[in-house]
């Protein structure tokens, strides 16, 4: 059993979830693995155990579903192990707003955005307890283009932008290490999976190279890291706009421009 704090990965199965079992399992953590399809989580567990030697347990679980998401709940709040959650689980899907089906779109909120959330809400009382521990969430840079036409899936993702910030903001005090990472798109299976067709994808980034580069972000503790975004300093400015704005909702009386009726 390793010194290091065990890690939990939601959507280990395949893409980005996959990459950080291997990575997390070759800097020599244990791991816990989560996703539906047992089969290829029992395949890179039987992997990574041969080629890293770190203990590492599956759990079968579809987080639309609530038992299933319990138990996950469970294994953060009791297994004090775990000191690293990485909430990477997630499906898009492609279509417009208008037709798209109620079905989908809450099976899309439930991993996107309940897990998410539920996962990071049962770990937190121990990591703070302790004051230590740290929250990955991969969120998408889908979240700052609400132009991309993908609204629901964005919705989500921004979601786990606001989410992550503010736990950076109320837990980082308490020793509780909170990342957002925003890929763009990378060459996983989740562009497949929501129907789009291969020969028609654009050039992407490797999956390899987006978490090679979140693992940097997660070394220098950034809060929110955006592998493909080369120029640091857009996100610098987009967030000191949000902050000059911030002083300005305190008002009693509303704003000039909406005196007029014109
Ligand atoms: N690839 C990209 O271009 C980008 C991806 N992202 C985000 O990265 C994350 C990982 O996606 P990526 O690796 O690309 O895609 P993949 O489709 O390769 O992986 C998605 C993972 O989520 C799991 N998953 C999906 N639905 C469920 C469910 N109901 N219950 C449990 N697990 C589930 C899948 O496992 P299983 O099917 O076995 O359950 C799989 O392991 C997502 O949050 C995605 O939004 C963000 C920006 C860009
Ligand atoms: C739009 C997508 O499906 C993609 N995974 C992304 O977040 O860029």
């Amino acid at each position: 059993m390793s010194d290091l704090p065990a890690v939990l990965i939601t959507g280990a199965s395949s893409g980005i979830g996959a990459t950080y079992a291997d990575r997390f399992a070759r800097r020599g953590h244990d791991l816990v693995i989560v996703a539906r399809d047992k089969a290829r989580l029992d395949a890179l567990a039987e992997r990574l155990r041969s080629e890293t030697g770190v203990a590492i347990d599956v759990i079968q679980a579809d987080l639309t579903d609530g038992a299933d998401l319990a138990v996950v709940e469970a294994r953060l709040r009791d297994d004090d192990r775990i000191g690293v959650l990485v909430n990477n689980a997630g499906l898009s899907f492609a279509g417009r707003f208008e037709k798209q089906a109620a079905s989908d779109i809450a099976q899309l909120l439930a991993v996107n955005t309940t897990a998410v959330l539920r996962l990071a809400h049962a770990v937190s009382p121990r990591f703070v307890e302790t004051g230590q521990g740290a929250i990955i969430n991969v969120g998408s840079a889908v979240s700052l283009i609400p132009e991309f036409g993908q609204t629901v899936y964005g919705a989500t993702k921004a979601f786990v932008l606001y989410l992550s910030q503010g736990l950076a903001f109320e837990l980082g005090p308490k020793g509780v290490y909170v990342q957002a990472v925003l890929p763009a798109a990378t060459c996983t299976e989740i562009w497949t999976r929501a129907g789009a067709d291969r020969s028609q994808l654009p050039p992407m980034m490797e999956v390899g190279e987006m978490v090679d580069a979140a693992f940097v972000g997660f070394d220098r503790r950034e809060g929110v890291t955006i592998p493909p975004l080369h120029d640091a300093s857009h996100w610098d400015a987009f967030q000191a706009a949000r902050h000059q704005m911030l002083p300005g909702f305190g008002q009693t009386t509303a704003a000039p421009r909406y005196k007029t009726a014109s």
